[in-house]
């Protein structure tokens, strides 16, 4: 790794700029290959090469799935650039991009293939021990064969069933970010990234994002809001936590995960509402999760190659062209008020009749058009996805998701070594190991190959 230089690619188009540096979409010149190259920040870093960019490199060096995004070599650019470049393999969309894509609809076939394939790649981390800590749809790359790949292992690290080891809750981005980590913990384990899927199943579900608070208290209020309040109940240990009784609600909360996702199928909303629960050692685990009967229930999931194919899109694309559209609007918006401006000097003053109040916007998750946010399933989708989820038929797409997580410090960087909350890395729920059967589809299995399990742990 790392003999060739940025030379042997040709035609950079920029495709993501994240936190931790640029990507770029390039063709490899000798063989004609079209890959992915992220250049490594190096500005800001006063202390050599970025820790984060060689924890991805190592991490990534090790693990080898077909749902994890493969690191090919290092390249570097010299002369006055001198810039470090990771090359992957190239993926034509995040799941964000596509997402965003104007009139995408997903059929039930084809979200129970992105997420079976997405738990296949977090059981295959977490069977290796290594927690990813940034799970998000942007992070999520798909390819137009139908293929999902788990992405920027920037935050991730090994993990150890150690009651002692104490881990920073600065990880996650703020939407995806598991109640344990906001209310300060710094023991936790792999289910802080089964919050994390469970967040962007639902982000599946609904086409929108479900938690976007705007900083960490707000996105506790929104998680209480929908999972109801942390108790020594229903979380043992929560009250430990050094952010429990800052954060804990003023009132009780009820839990409304069932009543909020009441439209979901209801092998969906069982494993969604296992998802998103509060105490991380009740959890659902990976590898409990491919068992789940979701993926069992007809309409099966379907073939990754049977998913339709579209032209590249990337979170970039989607905020350059959000920006754009914001501009434009704003444009429009002065214009109008120019107009009625001028238009009501014409005008008598308006008289008040008490019925002018707005309208009430549909809640976050309802559409009141048809009362039903499975706007995203229609006829035209079965038949690209391979057959299947013929309930949800020509219904309007919900409104564009708000995207754009803000990913900052959480304000628990001082950490309290006691605030372990009761559970160690790795709740109870979670078992390790390989004791999965091979690759297939039978139930009881999951598709990690042995052998890509075995690979890793010689290596270790
Ligand atoms: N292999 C790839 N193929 C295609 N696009 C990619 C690839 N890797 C990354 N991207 C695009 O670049 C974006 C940013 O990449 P990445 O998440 O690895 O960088 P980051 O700096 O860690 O970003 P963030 O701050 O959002 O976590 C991704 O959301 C994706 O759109």
């Amino acid at each position: 790794m790392g003999s060739r230089t940025v030379d042997c690619f040709e035609k950079p188009e920029l495709i993501g700029e994240g936190t931790y540096g640029q990507v770029y979409r390039a063709k490899e010149i000798e063989t004609g290959e079209i890959v992915a190259l992220k250049k490594i920040r190096m500005d800001s870093e006063k202390e050599g090469f970025p820790i984060t960019a060689i924890r991805e490199i190592k991490i990534l060096k090790e693990l080898n799935h077909d749902n994890i995004i493969k690191l090919k070599e290092m390249v570097i650019s010299p002369g006055p650039d001198n810039g470090i470049y990771m090359v992957f393999e190239y993926m034509d969309h995040d799941l964000t991009g596509l997402l965003d894509r104007p009139g995408i609809r997903f059929s039930v076939p084809q979200v129970k293939c992105y997420m079976r394939q997405l738990l296949t790649g977090v059981h295959y981390c977490h069977a290796n021990r290594v927690l990813h800590r940034d799970i998000k749809s942007s992070n999520l790359l798909i390819d137009n064969n139908g293929n999902l790949k788990l992405a920027d292992f920037g935050l991730s690290r090994r993990y150890l069933n150690d009651v002692n080891a104490n881990l920073t809750n600065r990880v996650v981005t703020l939407w995806y970010r598991a109640p344990e980590l906001l209310l300060g913990a710094t023991k936790y384990g792999p289910a802080i990234d089964m919050w994390s899927v469970g967040c962007v199943f639902a982000e599946l579900l609904m086409g929108k994002t479900i938690f976007p608070g705007k900083d960490e208290p707000q996105q506790l209020n929104l998680i209480f809001g929908l999972c109801g309040s942390p108790d020594e109940k229903n979380w043992p240990g929560v009250s430990k936590l050094p952010g429990y009784n800052t954060f804990k609600p003023e009132k009780p909360l009820e839990r409304r995960v069932r009543e909020t996702f009441w439209c979901v199928d209801k092998h969906a909303l069982e494993l969604l509402d296992r998802m998103l629960t509060l105490d991380p050692a009740k959890r659902i685990s990976a590898r409990d999760a491919l068992d789940a009967e979701y993926f069992w229930a007809d309409p099966l999931p379907c073939d990754p190659r049977s998913l339709p194919k579209y032209e590249s899109s990337h979170e970039f694309d989607t905020k350059r062209k959000r920006q754009q559209q914001r501009l434009q609007d704003d444009a429009a918006k002065r214009q109008r008020l120019q107009h009625t401006s001028q238009h009501n000097r014409l005008l008598p003053p308006p008289q008040h009749s008490g019925q002018g109040y707005p309208q009430m916007r549909p809640g976050p998750f309802r559409h009141p058009q048809d009362g039903n946010p499975y706007g995203r399933y229609n006829h035209q989708n079965q038949a690209q996805g391979g057959g299947g989820g013929g309930r949800y038929a020509n219904v309007p797409y919900p409104p564009p998701p708000l995207r754009g997580p803000p990913r900052g410090p959480s304000r628990f960087s001082g950490v309290d070594p006691r605030g372990g909350g009761g559970y160690g890395a790795g709740g109870p729920n979670y078992q390790h190991g390989d004791q999965y059967g091979a690759p297939g589809t039978r139930r009881g299995s999951n598709t990690m190959s042995r052998d890509q399990n075995q690979q890793y742990n010689r290596q270790h």
